[in-house]
């Protein structure tokens, strides 16, 4: 049904843990071969940077990262160094832009995007959280390089309903002394899991809930990619002025 997936996942276990923490942590999520195959293609593409400058979130696009390499350290570090409480910094794939603009990114890449819109995955995701409101799932791959975060935030926007953020991670032999570290908060503030990056791991969490990616450190042995996105439902538009 889905050749892609490990078939041997504990969906009942998986599907009560998530219930019971808000979080679950999936080992061996898809086919080894796959993520590998995945991992590889994500090494091989032209990365954008996005970062915040004053709350707003910026795209510094890889054609003009190429141009000129300096700007990429200087946005990173400035957003780094700003006194606003959210702030990010990471490397990107959008591949729901990508797929709309037709950018040119691995096809592989797109299809991922393809696949978790089908009835058979989307039929997994809601057999997982038990949760059939989400009517799409939207995908960006990420590239936390050194000097990249994320602070503290919930995943919440207008535009959609997110009903539940999911993380696979695609990094080898990462190790907690890097940084890149998923810390996710319960109601109260109190530090509930720190999630090390580990390759072909699915994170899922239900939002809003607190977390942040720490600080990637100057030296890491391995890079820490992912494939994050929400399975949501948009927001009626609204007409009021
Ligand atoms: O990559 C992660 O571990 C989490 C990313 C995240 O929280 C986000 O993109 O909103
Ligand atoms: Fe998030």
């Amino acid at each position: 049904m889905l050749p892609f997936i490990n078939p041997e996942l504990p969906c009942a276990e998986i599907a009560s843990k998530l219930a019971a923490q808000d979080y679950v942590v999936i080992k061996d999520f898809l086919a080894p071969a796959v993520a590998s195959h995945l991992q590889q293609l994500m090494l091989q593409q032209p990365w954008d940077l996005a970062f915040s400058q004053s709350r707003k979130g910026q795209i510094l696009r890889a054609a003009d990262i190429a141009k000129n390499p300096q700007r990429e350290q200087q946005a990173s570090a400035q957003a780094w160094a700003e006194q606003e409480s959210f702030r990010f910094s990471y490397h990107n794939i959008d591949l729901v832009k990508a797929c709309i603009e037709k950018r040119p990114v691995a096809p592989d890449l797109i299809a991922l995007l393809e696949i978790f819109n089908t009835p058979a995955y989307h039929a997994l995701m809601a057999q997982l959280t038990g949760c059939s409101d989400f009517t799409r799932i939207s995908a960006q791959a990420t590239w936390y390089r050194p000097g990249d975060f994320l602070t503290l935030h919930n995943d919440f926007v207008h535009e959609e309903q997110r009903f539940f953020a999911y993380v696979l991670s695609l990094s080898d032999r990462w190790q907690a002394s890097y940084g890149g570290l998923l810390h996710l908060f319960d109601e109260q503030g109190n530090e509930r899991a720190k999630v090390v990056p580990q390759f072909n791991c699915l994170t899922l969490f239900k939002t809003p809930q607190q977390h942040l990616v720490s600080k990637v450190i100057d030296n890491t042995a391995g890079a820490r990619l992912a494939i994050t996105g929400w399975l949501s439902k948009p927001n009626p538009v609204s007409n009021s002025q």
